[in-house]
């Protein structure tokens, strides 16, 4: 708390806003950093156009496992949100896990805890079990890599020229195997990172976990590995007929080269891999486990992609209901010439999104600019009760 508290700057606002914020860390209440902007926004997040998208109330209510996806353009809050959301659900009473798959992860930061290793690590400061987890792209898919190269290191493609059967890789050049495997198309990492999550998910050990967040890469790593999972399903479909049509081959040559064993652990990864990508799939689109929340920053750009990966979401039929609009100026009477510019600056900018197509249609909260650097659980739980109401 005492580096949180550091950080702030000394105006005589800021001085009133640290002894709230000193104060609410000591008694755990909520403190008024700044009056937020009375805005048409916070009511319609409660009660929506279709009357269907409640609060957090909602969000905490139900005790099936339920998963949230936090995503949107590169450094508006992606992280504290979703870390700031996970420590509520634990607050709540809900065992949580939240994941990054960015990978350039900064919830090592927001929790100021090391969280790196590839594997979840408990975080200190909550009530109910919270584990958070940086997922580690090139470990995860090196593991796969390695069960796919057991042949002397040579991949699938290798390992069928080593059996004679070259001719049908021909026939199946637009496979491409050897770039799938070995030099993955962009989102790849991604992809393989949510099969890893899955895994985690799903083994017993975790099986407690009732929310889990993801915080996500910024929007076009996103957009890739929503879409990855219908792609790598098909891929590795046409990989499995591959094996299917292999295996009478490798049985008939099975004594002369002894490799039915390392193919069917290839086949076996694939077939895990293909099932979990399956589930991820159908993950994305169940309005009823899944929600993706949009956040954005109170600028043109921002927004401008924000709407943008609103439309792509669906397109895909993810389920989105929901957007923050994060680091909101205090609307406060100023003589900082430069804030009231701002300030109008962000007032255009939030206009911007009750006449966009997309984005009119969500229910919008917005969070103010905190004037201190959120980082730790305190922080957290205090940026939470501002925005998940
Ligand atoms: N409402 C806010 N008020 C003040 N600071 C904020 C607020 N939201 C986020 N920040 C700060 O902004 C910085 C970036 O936030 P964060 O890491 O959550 O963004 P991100 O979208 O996850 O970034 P990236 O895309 O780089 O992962 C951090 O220093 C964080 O503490």
């Amino acid at each position: 708390m005492a580096a949180f508290l550091r950080h702030a700057s000394t105006s005589p606002q800021s001085r009133a806003s640290l002894v709230a914020l000193r104060r609410s860390f000591a008694t755990g209440s909520s403190p008024h950093i700044a009056k937020p902007r009375l805005n048409p926004f916070q009511a319609r997040s409660l009660v929506s156009s279709s009357g269907a998208i409640g609060g957090f109330d909602e969000m905490v209510a139900a005790n099936s496992r339920k998963y949230y996806m936090i995503g949107g353009k590169g450094g508006v809050g992606k992280t504290s949100c979703a870390a700031s959301l996970a420590v509520k659900f634990a607050n709540h009473g809900h065992p949580t896990i939240v994941v990054s798959t960015d990978p350039a992860h900064s919830l090592s930061d927001s929790f100021a805890q090391d969280l790196t290793g590839g594997v979840p690590i408990p975080v200190e400061g909550v009530d109910a079990p919270l584990y958070a987890l940086e997922v580690n792209p090139e470990k995860s898919r090196e593991e796969f890599r390695t069960a796919s190269k057991k042949n002397n290191g040579g991949g699938i493609k290798d390992l069928m020229d080593s059996m004679g059967l070259g001719a049908m890789v021909d026939q199946l050049g637009d496979l491409k195997l050897d770039e799938l495997l070995d030099t993955p198309p962009p989102g790849l990492d991604e992809a393989i990172s949510i099969s890893k999550v899955m895994q985690f998910v799903e083994s017993p050990e975790y099986s407690n976990f009732t929310r889990v967040v993801f915080d996500t890469a910024p929007t076009g790593h996103t957009l890739r590995l929503l879409s990855l999972p219908d792609f790598l399903d098909a891929s590795l479909g046409k990989m499995m007929k591959l094996k299917e049509k292999l295996a009478s081959a490798t049985a008939a040559i099975k004594s002369v080269f002894g490799k039915q064993e390392e193919q069917k652990d290839v086949s076996d990864k694939l077939d895990q891999l293909r099932e979990r990508m399956r589930k991820v799939r159908d993950l994305f689109h169940d309005p009823d486990m899944m929600e993706f929340i949009i956040v954005t920053i109170p600028a043109v750009m921002a927004i401008s992609e924000s709407s943008r990966l609103c439309a792509s979401l669906r397109k895909e039929s993810v389920p989105v209901q929901r957007l923050i609009v994060n680091q909101v100026l205090p609307q406060t009477v100023s003589e900082c010439k430069f804030c009231s510019v701002r300030s109008k600056d962000q007032l255009r900018a939030l206009d911007m999104i009750k006449t966009d197509p997309e984005l009119a249609q969500l229910s919008v909260v917005e969070a103010p600019l905190f004037d201190a650097e959120i980082r730790g659980v305190p922080a957290l739980k205090f940026m939470g009760n501002m925005i998940w109401k």
